[in-house]
Order: structure tokens, then sequence, then C-alpha cells
């Protein structure tokens, strides 16, 4: 057995010739990689980022064009700025760029490996994507309308009974939707449910864990052979694990007995089980891909409705023209459904410009090279780390002109419709939902459900500014932002 001495002597050594290896090689791999900002010695690019790094992002498009590199303590990134470049390497070059970076503490540590969102690209991701894939994408979506429906017209209820708390109202309603997607489940009432407490307490540690800086074990590996009682971290890590694991194999375990009881609503952990041979995913990787859906699905979902209220109330006209169509298609007599989807198109519009006007997630989810490649004469090494700027390619002119005013006009043709004028996007007319073969598993549930949402809200009630204490309006601010790291 080694003393302690001896292991922190050679994890320290480890490292040290780790870096100052990698220091060198991207040094020398940045004069052939694309251009970019200088940065220092050792630390590269790092200072220069900051927090709300989208807007520096952008800045350096301005600057490098399309598509530039930077080098954050020795690991080579590039980072995306257009709609071509992005679908040119991302989709068009799949095979190479549907990596992601390791992710030690949230994915190996916490999660045993077995998060999809996470996942590097090989065998695990490919039989959990196609599982996801089969259960919440194209067709399959349609089986949850009548659920979206129902947490729709609760999530009215909720709003008109305590409209001050509108925000807590769409949490809840997006979990409880997410919660009975995935496991069955009646409709949860608060969003202080004691479960979606501790799936949200679980969410909150995963991304913490995602943020560069927040472990060191991320940019120096080597420190995950400490034995535990060397890392804290570690030890909290497991223990994460072990709860978390306990915690997603209870509930696929719970929805196992209600099928064999024959009482169990239609949901994707139900149909997991039942297709567990054709998937090939054990007992373990379907409970942690179940509670992955609900992680991957709800903070993002609500947070879209967050900024849906936002610009409500920043733009009346959208507000009145979106509710003249409702009422003229819908009337008062009923509330919206599915049925009428075709007949509300300034209702999909208001859609995409929601997800494109301020992206939930500007930055969308890293990649990773797998491969070496070169793109229009740049070298792009193996293991390069690959950001999508979804903010600057949202914003393009070319596409976009005045693209900071929120119009969703500008999705809809001259007989109103809605029409598809970005290429590449298969229809999605923006980048929030990422693009290629990992690109966002959950996105026709999701414009299902904020459909539902945005119709049946608009359908029941105004949204205004609120009043100061001398009665004057309240207008919000456009231009602030909150990071809590998966969502903006
Ligand atoms: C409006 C809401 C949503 C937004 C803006 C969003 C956005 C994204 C983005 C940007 C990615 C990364 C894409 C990439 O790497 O190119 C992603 C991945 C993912 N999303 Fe969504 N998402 C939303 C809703 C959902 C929902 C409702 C679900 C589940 C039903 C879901 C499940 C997933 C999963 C599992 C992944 C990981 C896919 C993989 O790595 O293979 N998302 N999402």
């Amino acid at each position: 057995m080694l003393s302690q001495q001896t292991w922190v002597i050679a994890i320290l050594l480890t490292t040290v010739l780790k870096v100052l290896h990698s220091l060198f090689q991207v040094r020398r791999l940045r004069k052939s990689m694309p251009p970019g900002p200088p940065g220092l010695p050792l630390l590269g690019n790092y200072l220069d980022m900051g927090s709300f790094v989208w807007f520096k992002f952008t800045e350096w498009k301005e600057q490098y064009g399309s598509i530039f590199s930077l080098n954050v303590f020795g690991q080579p990134v590039i980072v995306l700025n257009d709609f071509t470049t992005t679908v040119d390497l991302l989709d068009r070059r799949s095979n190479i760029y549907s990596s992601r970076p390791r992710f030690i503490m949230a994915n190996e540590i916490m999660a045993e490996g077995l998060s999809l969102a996470l996942a590097p690209y090989g065998d695990l991701w490919r039989r959990m994507r196609r599982a996801a894939h089969a259960g919440f994408a194209g067709k399959a979506t349609a089986a949850y309308q009548p659920l979206q429906e129902k947490e729709s017209a609760l999530l009215a209820l909720h709003i008109l009974d305590d409209p001050e708390k509108w925000s807590s109202h769409l949490k809840r309603s997006v979990a409880s939707t997410m919660l009975c997607a995935v496991y069955g489940w009646l409709s949860i009432d608060s969003s202080a449910d004691s479960m979606v407490k501790r799936i949200n307490d679980l969410m909150e540690r995963v991304f913490h864990a995602t943020l560069p800086g927040n472990y060191l074990v991320e940019f120096f590996p080597s420190m995950l052979h400490l034995p535990t009682w060397m890392a804290k971290w570690k030890r909290e890590g497991l223990e994460w694990r072990r709860r978390d694991t306990e915690m997603f194999e209870s509930f696929i375990g719970d929805v196992q007995s209600r099928v064999q009881l024959g009482g169990s609503d239609p949901c994707f952990a139900g149909a997991l089980l039942e297709n567990r041979d054709k998937h090939g995913l054990s007992y373990r990787e379907m409970a942690w891909l179940a509670g992955a859906m609900y992680g991957a699905g709800a903070e993002t979902t609500a947070a879209v409705l967050d900024v849906f209220v936002l610009a409500m109330v920043l733009h009346p006209y959208v507000l009145h023209r979106a509710q003249k169509e409702i009422d003229a298609v819908v009337g008062r007599d009923r509330l919206p459904s599915f049925s009428d989807k075709e007949q509300l198109p300034y209702i999909d519009a208001i859609i995409k410009e929601l997800l494109r006007w301020r992206p939930v997630g500007p930055l969308s989810m890293p990649r990773a090279t797998v491969q070496d490649d070169w793109y229009q004469g740049y070298f792009i090494p193996k293991g390069t780390l690959v950001i999508s700027n979804v903010w600057a390619i949202n914003r393009d002119p070319k596409y976009f002109p005045n693209y900071d005013e929120f119009r969703p006009e500008r999705y809809l043709g001259a007989s109103g419709q809605v029409v598809d004028h970005i290429p590449d996007t298969r229809g999605q007319g923006h980048m929030t939902f990422g693009c290629g073969r990992r690109g966002c598993v959950g996105k026709d549930f999701a414009n299902q459900a904020l459909f539902m949402d945005i119709a049946t809200i608009l359908w029941a009630f105004n949204i205004e500014k609120t009043l100061d204490a001398k009665g004057q309006p309240i207008t919000p601010s456009k231009t602030d932002f909150l990071d809590e790291g998966l969502v903006v």
C-alpha cells in the first residue's frame, strides 16, 4: 500500500507533467487552428472570459469571424458563431463532433457515467439515445397531448387563484407534466413537493459540478485516483451517487410494480421496461435515463415560459394579436386544444421567436471532437472542446434583421403561415435546441408543451406591467440576465 506522501507526490508529478505537455502542445497546435485572441502563458484565455461569456464571444465573432479558437489551461477550444459553420461541423460531421468533454464530477463520479446528456459518444450513449428518441421524439410525442392539455388547464386554474405567484405555477406545471410523462404519476400539486425538491436538488448539484472551476479534478484528472479518505469532494460525490441511484431505482421500481398490477398510465419509464431487451439497457441504466429526461426538460421549458411572460409585458401588441387569433379560432366556450394548432400559426411564431430572442442556453452544451479534423483550411485537433455560440447564431443579421427586436412576424410568410427561412435547422428556425445527432432529443415534446401552455395562458389572461407604490407601471429590464448554470 502506498503512503499518503507517495500518493500526493505521484499525483502532483503526473499533473504537472500533463499540464506542461498540453500547454506546449496547444501553443504549437494553435498556429494551424482557427484564429483567436492570444491569451496569457499558462492560463491561456481563461481570464478573458468572466460571466455572461456569450457577450464576449459575440465581440470576438466580430473580430475573428464565424469560427475562432481559444486556449484554456492548455485545453484547445473552438467557438462556432453562425448557422453554416455550426451545421457543417455538428450536423454534417456528426461522427466527429458528437461527443462531450469529460464531466468527471457530474457524470463519472456522481452518476456512475450514466448521464445521457453528459456521456461521451459511444455504445452507452447510443443505446440510451435510441430509447429516449423512441419515447419522446417525432410521432411518440402525440401520446402526451392529453396530459399536456390537462396540465395547461390546471396551470390556468392555479394562476387564476393566485396570479402573483405566476412563476412558481409555471415551474410546478412543467415539473408535473415531465414527471407524469416520465413516471406516469398523478399531477404534482406544488413545486415544493418533496420528490420534486429532491430531484431539483440533484439537478442543482449536477449543474454546479459542470461549471468550470468548481472542481479541480476537471482540470487535473489524475486527482480522480486520490483515495476517498484524502478527497472530501470524491467522498461526497460517491455518497450522492448512492442516494440518487437509490431514488431513481425506486421510481422505476414503482412503475414496474404498477405495470405488473396492470394499473400504470402509459409513460416513458413503462415503455423502457417493456422494451428493455430491444434497447439493451440494464435496470440501473434505465433508472438514470428516466431521471435524466426529467432533468433535461423541466428547468429549460420553465425558463422559456418565464421569457414568454417578459416578452408579453414588453410587447403588448404581440399579446393582443395572439389573443385575437385565439378568439377567432377557439372562441370563449372552450379551452384551446391541439386540434387548433394548424389554425394558430401566430402562436407557433411566438414560440420560435422566444427561443431565438432569448435562448435559455446561450452557449448550448459543449461538444468534444473524437478525431483530428480540417475545416476551411484550419486544423481542429482530437479532444477539442466545441462551443456553439447560440446567442450570436440566433442574431445573425443576414436572417434576422433588427435581431434585437422581439418580432414573431419574422417567422410568418405573406399568407400568415409559418415559413422555414433558415436553412438546415429542419424547420426550427433557430439554434436553441442544438443540431446533429446530439441535438435536443426532447424538442418536439418541448414545442408541444410550449404551444399548449402559451395558447391557454393567452386565452385566459392578460399579462400587464405591475404597478409601483405610486401606481405607475414598472417596465422590467430586457437586458438583465440570471445565469443559473443550465439555463439563463
Ligand atoms: C425549451 C426547452 C428545451 C431547450 C431549450 C433544450 C435545449 C437543449 C440543448 C441546447 C441541448 C444540447 C444540444 C446539443 O448538444 O447540440 C439539449 C440536450 C438534451 N435535451 Fe433538451 N431542451 C429543452 C427541452 C427538453 C425536454 C422537454 C427534454 C425531455 C423530454 C429534453 C431532453 C434533452 C436530452 C436528454 C438532451 C441530451 C441529448 C444528448 O446529449 O444526446 N430537452 N437540450
